[in-house]
């Protein structure tokens, strides 16, 4: 029915590393200029874990070229995924901080496994840093601006149900069912004549990734700046100890 699965597998977290995002952009690149396949199913093959999100290393001691080379893999895939005219549905099938949920934001339907474990939202303010301004735009389109205020200052992450309640997914259900699930919506999905739902869709979210595209090369070098801080990198090795000590 012209519909790929996307699984992400980068173990053992499926962090965002600049290689993986590389990857990801390239494959979906492909798909986009392949006339065949009009849907995206994107989910997860870690076990547990749908994406920790932006790759912690890649923000870490390293220098500001590699920051900046990072962060424009970062925005590609962004606006690569928010603005594609395929169907993308998440099947959620695990733990989704930070990037992970960006990724099931730029999403056009979202369903989350329903177990207590996997939490999502935009929780970069418990690490000591901020979420970008395309990161918090996206949010606000998604679950409106007071929700998303008190998420992204608390660095929410919500368990399935609350994510339901908020509007961060638009489906929860039971574990097993995730995949015939994110099916099932993309049958109905592609029930809609791809044209008007492409205009639709474009109508939709093309301020929110032109107001990036004006400010790209800013917003690199804010990015840079910011996270070559002292103070943040601070943040960063403190917040990477405590991951190191959970494990006990
Ligand atoms: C005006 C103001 C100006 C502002 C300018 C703004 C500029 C922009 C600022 C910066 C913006 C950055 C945006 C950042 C986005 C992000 O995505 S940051 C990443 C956020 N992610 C997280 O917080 C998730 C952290 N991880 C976890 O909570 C858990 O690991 C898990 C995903 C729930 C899985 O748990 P579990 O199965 O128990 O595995 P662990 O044992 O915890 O982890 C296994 C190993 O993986 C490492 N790891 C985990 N997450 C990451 C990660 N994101 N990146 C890299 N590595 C990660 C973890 O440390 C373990 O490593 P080892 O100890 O070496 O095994």
């Amino acid at each position: 029915m012209g519909v790929a699965v996307m699984k992400l597998r980068n173990p053992p977290v499926n962090s965002l590393s600049l290689e993986c995002l590389t990857e990801f952009t390239i494959s979906l690149e492909k798909l986009e200029n392949d006339k065949s396949i009009r849907g995206v199913i994107l989910t997860s093959e870690c076990p547990g874990i749908f994406s920790a999100g932006l790759d912690l290393l890649e923000m870490y001691g390293r220098n500001p070229a590699h920051y900046a080379e990072y962060w424009k893999n970062v925005q590609e895939l962004w606006l690569r995924l928010y603005t594609s005219n395929m169907i993308l549905v998440s099947a959620i099938n695990g733990a989704s901080p930070a990037g992970g949920c960006l990724l099931a934001l730029c999403c056009d339907y979202r369903v989350m496994a329903d177990n207590p474990k996997y939490t999502i939202g935009l929780n970069e303010s418990l690490l000591g840093i901020v979420a970008p301004f395309w990161f918090k735009d996206m949010y606000v389109n998604t679950i409106g601006h007071r929700e998303a205020e008190r998420a992204l200052q608390l660095g929410t992450l919500f368990s399935p149900a609350e994510a339901l309640k908020v509007g961060v997914v638009d489906e929860v259900v039971p574990e097993d069912q995730v995949h015939s699930k994110a099916r099932s919506v993309m049958t109905k999905w592609l029930a809609i004549p791809d044209h008007s739902r492409q205009l639709t869709k474009n109508m939709m979210r093309k301020a929110t990734a032109d107001n990036l595209i004006k400010q790209r090369e800013a917003d690199i070098q804010n990015f840079t700046s910011f996270i070559s801080k002292d103070s943040i990198q601070k943040s960063l090795h403190m917040y990477l100890e405590k991951l190191k000590q959970k494990k006990g």
